[in-house]
């Protein structure tokens, strides 16, 4: 009975996230947040018809979005109050419709790999582009505002488990519009900051950092970190959310580059999902490896495959530092 209940999970996945993507899309969390609704009111809101409300909201029920109150009200359910207001996370389940899009034909994907073009590897410009140092404002700007807005929880589990305290100088290397920076600023005001993202993106994080009141403490560089050295001068760099979106490959010349830039005695950090997480074998495994293959590049791995891949790169040794929520924050901190 459990094993069959787990089988039908699986088939029923999809129903699920679409069960979702169709309370976000209709706002449904934002308006009950104020307060319960009947059908009707919801139906009015929502401009669908009864029986259609209706059918949303009974599967949104049974997936704990929203729960039944009395006298035929529907309220926020356990896993659908904390979406209100998270822009961030909402953003985040919006643009999956261009993953389920992608992953429609999953063997043709599977088949075809990285030569497939695919609404995802559009979406993340960088995936497919030969040279990224010139993709323009545009064609970031979606990507790096869904990053900027997702990041707080990350960057928490990350300045928990490491303390920042002992270096003078932390360079972010795509570090997106700059949000890691500013969080790491107001906890530790004396250490100086450095930025180095595609030139696009890193001059909205000069805009941003500076509206943030950071501008005389941070330094902003532009380039391509597959081809420009990274800028020297740090003793802590810091790779959050980058390593995954690239090949093995890329990633074992980027580290290289890192440890060029670092002194001796010099930190790197390596935030991100891993594979292998006990417990959460499907995030690495399945989630990632199949949304990356859809954006065309890349591949969560295992803390094992990131130790290796250090030495290989010439750093002396390498730990891995439990987090909080180890799902969406691995880390490694490597001395160089
Ligand atoms: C998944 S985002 C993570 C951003 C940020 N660290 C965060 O966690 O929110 C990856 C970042 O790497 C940057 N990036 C990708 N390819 C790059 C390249 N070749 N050179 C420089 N930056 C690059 C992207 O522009 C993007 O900001």
């Amino acid at each position: 009975m459990r094993r069959s209940r787990a089988l039908f999970d699986i088939v029923s996945g999809f129903v699920y996230t679409q069960t979702l993507l169709a309370c976000v899309e209709l706002d449904l969390f934002a308006y009950l947040a104020g307060s319960a609704r009947t059908v009707d009111e919801i139906a009015d809101h929502t401009n669908l018809s009864r029986a259609s409300t209706e059918r949303l909201l009974n599967a949104a029920v049974s997936l704990r979005l929203l729960m039944k109150r009395r006298h035929g009200r529907y309220a926020l359910g356990a896993l659908g109050a904390p979406l209100v207001g998270n822009t961030g996370v909402l953003a985040l389940i919006r643009h999956h419709r261009m993953a389920y899009q992608d992953l429609s034909d999953p063997v043709a994907l599977l088949r075809q790999g990285a030569d497939f073009r695919t609404e995802l590897s559009r979406y993340w410009s960088y995936a497919d582009a030969p040279r990224p140092q010139q993709i323009d404002d545009a064609r970031v700007a979606a990507y790096s505002e869904i990053m900027a807005d997702t990041l707080p929880p990350v960057a928490h589990d990350v300045l928990d488990a490491y303390d920042l305290s002992k270096h003078q100088c932390l360079l972010d290397v795509g570090g997106g519009e700059g949000v890691f920076l500013s969080l790491v600023g107001q906890r530790h005001p004396a250490l100086q900051l450095r930025l180095f993202d595609l030139p696009a993106v890193a001059a909205r994080a000069k805009t941003r950092l500076g509206q943030a009141g950071f501008a005389n403490r941070v330094d902003c560089h532009g380039g391509n970190f597959h081809a420009d050295a990274l800028p020297v001068g740090a003793d802590v760099i810091s790779l959050v959310r980058v390593l995954l979106d690239h090949d093995d490959e890329s990633v074992l010349r980027l580290l290289k580059r890192v440890k060029a830039a670092l002194p001796s005695g010099g930190v790197l950090l390596i935030a991100e999902a891993m594979a292998g997480v006990r417990g959460a074998e499907t995030v690495g495994d399945a989630y990632f490896s199949f949304y990356l293959m859809a954006m065309g590049k890349g591949r969560a791995r295992r803390a094992s495959e990131l130790h290796q891949m250090l030495q290989a790169a010439g750093f002396r040794r390498s730990r891995e530092v439990s987090t909080r929520f180890p799902i969406q924050t691995g880390l490694i901190v490597a001395d160089a």
